[in-house]
């Protein structure tokens, strides 16, 4: 059946009229095979997306939510309803929605199709994230992510020293400058230096500057990064790797608010905020005589730690989708699609190189696919099914029953998913597969 006669069938103008009863709500239609047949202009207002654009297409072009790359649950469940959910709009700014959503099924029961409204939740929204992830570009649907952020928006304003623990890409450096940005030094330089490359000499030489002389090579007098710095932020980037000398320089900057360049013989005054990121415990490197312990003091006044995408499962189709369409606007082209099953895929890859791997991945299919939609084999191949890496210890899968991609019956998956009411996270979860394998094993089993 064409997506014109679904339309003909749901009854276009009663749906207008309805949805005009609520008109900043998002009210949409789908048939059968979730293609968009009624979309309303508030959902246009709410979503960015015109009718045009979305009529016709697989409802995951425009709808963008957490529970959608879960799985829709509408055709299991007939009903659902859902408080406090995250939408991504076409520019990819995050929404917070209600969801309710209503299937339509023949006299026989066979599933014709949805009706879904999606609530604005301005009001209930919470101004310190909000304005978070809209200013200081910090993407994030993960809840106690974005309440450390919030809660730590008095030590930014403060003024006092921070720590970053993270891994690689994981976006220390952008907190970092959000964290400046929200101090009362914004209007001053922001200076970074990625203190894991450079020799002791030319590290010391960039912090402090020098004088002609110092040092062979040093032909002229040069400032240091501590004077490009004055009234602002230095940003040290893995400050672990920071040679044991240049500690001590450091140290005695942050006791005395004096600083002198190599070569030098007189001490210069200096009021600069210092923000440290490393991507290893500095109490290890403590333990272990590579780190001064007084100095990590003096740095993680406040600590914080950013958890690696893999741990923030949901921040997965926030950030592709806004990356996706980001790239996709760089190049002049049309954003690729991405189907459920590719969602899975990406939402299960553990991503070691966290949030630039995957920019790097949707620039890769937005170059490769333009316009197109994405396929499981248009991924380069360690997002293939089963050359993952296996997942970095989560509680979750020591509670796994057995050797499931061997052993899993269509029975045991049905008891499963009755056990935890449908919810495929869980599902997969309990038996220790990828929520990819068992939307396959579903599929296969007619349990969808
Ligand atoms: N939550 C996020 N929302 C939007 N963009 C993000 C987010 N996290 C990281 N990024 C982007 O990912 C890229 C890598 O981030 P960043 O350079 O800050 O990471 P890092 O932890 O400092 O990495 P490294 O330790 O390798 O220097 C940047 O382009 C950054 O803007």
């Amino acid at each position: 059946m064409s997506p014109l006669d679904d339309l003909q069938q749901l009854s276009p103008r009663y749906l207008a009229a309805l949805s005009q009863l609520d008109p900043d709500s998002a009210f949409f239609a789908v048939n059968a095979d979730q293609q968009v047949v009624f979309w309303s202009e508030g959902a246009s207002r709410l979503l960015g997306w015109d009718h045009e654009e979305v009529v016709g297409k697989h409802c995951s072009f425009a709808i963008r939510c957490l529970s959608c790359a879960k799985g829709c649950g509408i055709r299991e469940y007939g009903k659902v309803s859902v408080a406090d959910l995250t939408h991504l709009d076409k520019n990819g700014k995050p929404q917070q929605v209600t969801k309710v959503a209503q299937a339509v099924r023949d006299e026989a029961g066979r599933f014709l199709g949805g009706l879904e409204i999606l609530r604005p939740q301005q009001q209930k929204r919470r101004p310190g994230c909000t304005a978070l992830q809209q200013f200081h570009q910090i993407l994030t649907a993960d809840q106690s992510f974005l309440d450390n952020l919030a809660n730590m928006r008095f030590a930014a304003h403060s003024g006092v020293n921070m720590l970053i623990r993270g891994e690689s890409g994981t976006g220390k450096e952008l907190l970092a400058r959000a964290i400046h940005q929200m101090s009362p030094r914004a209007k001053a330089p922001f200076v970074a230096i990625n203190c894991g490359t450079l020799s002791r000499e030319f590290l010391a030489s960039e912090l402090f500057g020098h004088k002609r002389g110092a040092f062979t090579g040093a032909i002229q007098d040069k400032q240091g990064l501590f004077a490009a710095a004055e009234g602002g932020t230095l940003f040290l980037d893995e400050v672990g790797e920071c040679p044991l000398e240049v500690q001590a320089m450091l140290l005695r900057v942050l006791e005395e608010r004096r600083y002198r360049r190599l070569g030098d013989t007189r001490d210069l005054p200096t009021n600069i905020r210092i923000l440290a990121a490393t991507h290893v415990s500095l109490r290890e490197a403590v333990k272990q005589g590579r780190f001064r312990e007084d100095l990590m003091f003096r740095l993680r006044v406040v600590p914080f730690f950013i958890p690696p995408l893999r741990e923030r499962q949901g921040d997965i189709p926030l950030l592709w989708h806004h990356f996706t369409e980001r790239s996709a606007k760089k190049f002049a082209i049309e954003p690729c699609q991405t189907t459920d099953e590719v969602m899975e895929l990406l939402i299960n890859y553990p991503w070691p190189g966290n949030v630039r791997e995957l920019i790097n991945l949707s620039e890769y299919c937005q170059v490769t696919r333009p316009g197109q939609q994405l396929r499981q084999a248009d991924l380069p191949p360690e997002f293939r099914e089963g050359s993952q890496q296996p997942q970095p210890k989560t509680k979750e899968r020591a509670t796994t029953r057995g050797n499931p991609r061997q052993s899993l019956t269509k029975q045991e998956l049905e008891q499963v998913l009755a056990e935890v009411a449908g919810n495929t996270t869980l599902a997969a979860k309990e038996l220790g597969i990828s929520r990819a394998t068992l939307w396959r094993k579903r599929k296969q089993w007619g349990l969808v």
